[in-house]
Protein backbone atom coordinates (compact mmCIF):
# COMPACT_ATOMS: atom_id res chain seq x y z
CA UNK A 1 0.00 0.00 0.00
CA UNK A 2 2.71 2.32 -0.27
CA UNK A 3 1.95 3.43 -3.18
CA UNK A 4 -1.17 5.13 -1.56
CA UNK A 5 0.08 5.64 1.90
CA UNK A 6 2.66 8.25 0.20
CA UNK A 7 -0.31 10.48 -1.35
CA UNK A 8 -0.59 13.36 0.97
CA UNK A 9 -1.75 15.14 -2.00
CA UNK A 10 -5.34 15.24 -2.73
CA UNK A 11 -6.28 11.86 -5.24
CA UNK A 12 -8.67 12.53 -8.47
CA UNK A 13 -10.70 9.98 -10.30
CA UNK A 14 -9.18 9.31 -13.78
CA UNK A 15 -12.12 11.26 -15.57
CA UNK A 16 -10.74 14.67 -13.37
CA UNK A 17 -7.55 13.94 -14.91
CA UNK A 18 -8.97 13.78 -18.55
CA UNK A 19 -11.25 15.97 -18.05
CA UNK A 20 -10.65 18.55 -14.77
CA UNK A 21 -13.87 19.92 -13.27
CA UNK A 22 -14.87 22.72 -14.22
CA UNK A 23 -14.99 26.21 -11.91
CA UNK A 24 -17.93 27.86 -13.13
CA UNK A 25 -21.73 26.17 -12.86
CA UNK A 26 -22.68 26.09 -16.10
CA UNK A 27 -19.28 24.15 -17.58
CA UNK A 28 -19.50 22.15 -14.33
CA UNK A 29 -22.61 21.26 -15.23
CA UNK A 30 -22.42 20.83 -18.97
CA UNK A 31 -19.60 18.31 -17.80
CA UNK A 32 -21.41 16.26 -15.52
CA UNK A 33 -23.93 15.69 -18.07
CA UNK A 34 -21.33 14.54 -20.97
CA UNK A 35 -20.01 12.07 -18.31
CA UNK A 36 -23.31 10.66 -16.92
CA UNK A 37 -24.56 10.35 -20.78
CA UNK A 38 -21.04 8.18 -22.14
CA UNK A 39 -21.45 6.29 -18.73
CA UNK A 40 -25.27 5.14 -19.35
CA UNK A 41 -24.46 4.61 -23.03
CA UNK A 42 -21.12 2.31 -22.07
CA UNK A 43 -24.02 0.75 -19.54
CA UNK A 44 -26.62 0.05 -22.26
CA UNK A 45 -23.76 -1.30 -24.66
CA UNK A 46 -22.21 -3.66 -21.99
CA UNK A 47 -26.08 -5.20 -20.99
CA UNK A 48 -26.45 -5.95 -24.85
CA UNK A 49 -22.87 -8.21 -24.66
CA UNK A 50 -25.23 -10.87 -23.27
CA UNK A 51 -25.75 -15.13 -22.70
CA UNK A 52 -28.92 -15.93 -21.79
CA UNK A 53 -29.03 -17.83 -18.38
CA UNK A 54 -31.64 -18.98 -16.55
CA UNK A 55 -33.33 -15.99 -14.18
CA UNK A 56 -30.17 -13.74 -14.73
CA UNK A 57 -27.97 -13.36 -17.65
CA UNK A 58 -24.32 -13.11 -18.18
CA UNK A 59 -23.19 -9.71 -19.30
CA UNK A 60 -20.32 -7.23 -19.36
CA UNK A 61 -22.46 -4.48 -16.74
CA UNK A 62 -20.23 -5.02 -14.16
CA UNK A 63 -16.70 -4.44 -15.25
CA UNK A 64 -18.39 -1.34 -16.77
CA UNK A 65 -20.32 -0.18 -13.22
CA UNK A 66 -16.91 -0.86 -11.84
CA UNK A 67 -14.89 1.41 -14.01
CA UNK A 68 -17.34 3.95 -13.78
CA UNK A 69 -17.07 3.89 -10.10
CA UNK A 70 -13.64 4.32 -9.96
CA UNK A 71 -12.62 6.47 -13.02
CA UNK A 72 -15.55 8.87 -12.11
CA UNK A 73 -15.44 8.63 -8.28
CA UNK A 74 -18.91 8.03 -6.33
CA UNK A 75 -20.77 11.25 -6.39
CA UNK A 76 -20.08 11.08 -10.28
CA UNK A 77 -20.13 6.63 -9.90
CA UNK A 78 -23.17 6.64 -8.52
CA UNK A 79 -25.02 9.67 -10.46
CA UNK A 80 -24.76 7.68 -13.03
CA UNK A 81 -25.89 4.35 -12.29
CA UNK A 82 -29.41 6.75 -11.26
CA UNK A 83 -29.49 7.98 -14.50
CA UNK A 84 -28.84 4.50 -15.99
CA UNK A 85 -32.06 2.91 -13.97
CA UNK A 86 -33.87 5.99 -14.85
CA UNK A 87 -33.16 5.65 -18.55
CA UNK A 88 -34.18 1.94 -17.94
CA UNK A 89 -37.53 3.06 -15.97
CA UNK A 90 -38.30 5.17 -18.77
CA UNK A 91 -38.42 2.84 -20.76
CA UNK A 92 -35.48 2.71 -22.74
CA UNK A 93 -34.31 -0.62 -23.81
CA UNK A 94 -30.63 -0.26 -21.80
CA UNK A 95 -30.87 -3.29 -19.92
CA UNK A 96 -29.97 -6.77 -20.54
CA UNK A 97 -33.53 -7.78 -21.51
CA UNK A 98 -35.41 -6.58 -24.87
CA UNK A 99 -37.09 -4.14 -23.28
CA UNK A 100 -36.76 -1.12 -19.96
CA UNK A 101 -39.90 -0.07 -18.31
CA UNK A 102 -40.72 -0.57 -14.79
CA UNK A 103 -40.96 -4.47 -15.22
CA UNK A 104 -36.99 -5.12 -14.77
CA UNK A 105 -37.06 -2.95 -11.82
CA UNK A 106 -39.05 -5.57 -10.03
CA UNK A 107 -38.12 -8.64 -12.32
CA UNK A 108 -35.71 -11.04 -11.12
CA UNK A 109 -32.10 -8.96 -11.74
CA UNK A 110 -33.40 -6.07 -10.06
CA UNK A 111 -31.21 -6.37 -7.42
CA UNK A 112 -28.48 -6.25 -9.25
CA UNK A 113 -29.52 -3.48 -10.84
CA UNK A 114 -29.94 -1.27 -7.62
CA UNK A 115 -26.15 -3.01 -6.60
CA UNK A 116 -24.85 -1.35 -9.56
CA UNK A 117 -25.82 1.97 -7.56
CA UNK A 118 -24.52 0.82 -4.73
CA UNK A 119 -21.10 -0.62 -6.03
CA UNK A 120 -20.34 2.79 -8.18
CA UNK A 121 -20.49 4.06 -5.06
CA UNK A 122 -18.66 2.03 -2.64
CA UNK A 123 -16.08 1.92 -5.49
CA UNK A 124 -15.80 5.46 -6.48
CA UNK A 125 -15.06 5.93 -2.32
CA UNK A 126 -12.05 3.69 -2.38
CA UNK A 127 -11.08 4.86 -5.78
CA UNK A 128 -10.88 8.66 -4.20
CA UNK A 129 -8.85 7.49 -1.62
CA UNK A 130 -6.26 6.03 -4.06
CA UNK A 131 -6.79 2.55 -4.14
CA UNK A 132 -6.96 3.00 -7.78
CA UNK A 133 -3.31 3.46 -7.93
CA UNK A 134 -1.99 0.00 -8.28
CA UNK A 135 -3.60 -2.80 -9.61
CA UNK A 136 -3.78 -4.93 -6.54
CA UNK A 137 -5.88 -2.40 -4.70
CA UNK A 138 -7.77 -1.47 -7.37
CA UNK A 139 -8.39 -5.42 -8.13
CA UNK A 140 -9.60 -5.20 -4.28
CA UNK A 141 -11.79 -2.39 -4.62
CA UNK A 142 -13.66 -3.46 -7.75
CA UNK A 143 -13.88 -7.10 -5.85
CA UNK A 144 -15.81 -5.26 -3.34
CA UNK A 145 -18.24 -3.68 -5.56
CA UNK A 146 -18.75 -6.95 -7.36
CA UNK A 147 -19.77 -8.63 -4.07
CA UNK A 148 -21.99 -5.75 -3.42
CA UNK A 149 -23.72 -6.23 -6.95
CA UNK A 150 -23.28 -10.44 -6.31
CA UNK A 151 -25.03 -10.06 -2.62
CA UNK A 152 -28.33 -7.74 -3.85
CA UNK A 153 -28.86 -9.24 -6.26
CA UNK A 154 -28.72 -12.70 -4.80
CA UNK A 155 -30.83 -11.09 -1.80
CA UNK A 156 -33.47 -9.87 -4.14
CA UNK A 157 -33.72 -13.32 -5.99
CA UNK A 158 -33.79 -15.55 -2.84
CA UNK A 159 -35.80 -13.12 -0.51
CA UNK A 160 -37.74 -10.81 -3.29
CA UNK A 161 -39.13 -12.83 -5.85
CA UNK A 162 -39.18 -16.10 -3.66
CA UNK A 163 -36.59 -18.14 -4.92
CA UNK A 164 -35.42 -19.36 -1.46
CA UNK A 165 -31.56 -19.37 -0.93
CA UNK A 166 -30.42 -22.75 -2.49
CA UNK A 167 -32.08 -21.38 -5.62
CA UNK A 168 -30.80 -18.20 -6.02
CA UNK A 169 -27.02 -19.19 -4.87
CA UNK A 170 -27.23 -21.82 -7.44
CA UNK A 171 -28.62 -19.23 -10.54
CA UNK A 172 -27.88 -15.76 -9.14
CA UNK A 173 -24.02 -16.73 -7.73
CA UNK A 174 -22.16 -19.57 -9.11
CA UNK A 175 -21.95 -18.83 -12.66
CA UNK A 176 -21.02 -15.53 -12.17
CA UNK A 177 -18.02 -16.05 -9.88
CA UNK A 178 -15.25 -17.22 -12.28
CA UNK A 179 -16.34 -14.28 -14.93
CA UNK A 180 -16.56 -11.60 -12.24
CA UNK A 181 -12.86 -12.67 -11.31
CA UNK A 182 -11.97 -12.27 -15.06
CA UNK A 183 -13.56 -9.05 -15.51
CA UNK A 184 -12.20 -7.55 -12.52
CA UNK A 185 -9.01 -8.38 -13.38
CA UNK A 186 -9.42 -6.84 -16.35
CA UNK A 187 -10.89 -4.04 -15.12
CA UNK A 188 -7.93 -3.72 -12.54
CA UNK A 189 -5.11 -4.25 -15.40
CA UNK A 190 -6.77 -1.45 -17.68
CA UNK A 191 -7.70 1.56 -14.66
CA UNK A 192 -3.79 1.90 -13.56
CA UNK A 193 -2.66 1.82 -17.20
CA UNK A 194 -4.96 4.20 -18.25
CA UNK A 195 -4.31 6.65 -15.52
CA UNK A 196 -0.53 6.33 -16.47
CA UNK A 197 -1.31 7.41 -20.22
CA UNK A 198 -3.74 9.84 -18.85
CA UNK A 199 -0.74 11.81 -16.39
CA UNK A 200 1.52 11.23 -19.33
CA UNK A 201 -0.17 13.54 -21.67
CA UNK A 202 -1.14 16.21 -19.16
O1 LIG B 1 -31.31 -6.79 -16.25
C1 LIG B 1 -30.20 -6.29 -16.26
O2 LIG B 1 -29.83 -5.46 -17.10
C2 LIG B 1 -29.26 -6.68 -15.16
C3 LIG B 1 -28.56 -7.95 -15.42
C4 LIG B 1 -27.67 -8.30 -14.25
C5 LIG B 1 -26.69 -9.41 -14.53
C6 LIG B 1 -25.94 -9.79 -13.27
S1 LIG B 1 -24.81 -8.51 -12.78
C7 LIG B 1 -23.89 -9.60 -11.79
C8 LIG B 1 -23.86 -10.93 -12.50
N1 LIG B 1 -22.79 -10.97 -13.46
C9 LIG B 1 -23.23 -11.14 -14.70
O3 LIG B 1 -22.50 -11.24 -15.71
N2 LIG B 1 -24.56 -11.23 -14.70
C10 LIG B 1 -25.12 -11.05 -13.38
Amino acid sequence: MSDRSSAAAPHFPLAAIVWPAQSGEVAGALRAVVLVALGTALMALSAKVSLPLPYVPMTLQTLVVLMIGAAYGWRLGSATMIAYLAEGAMGLPVFAGPVGGLAPLVGPTAGYLLGFVAAAFVTGFLAERGWDRSMTWLFAAMAIGHIVILAMGFAWLAFGIGLGVAKAWQVGIVPFIAASLIKNALGATLMPAARRVARRRQ
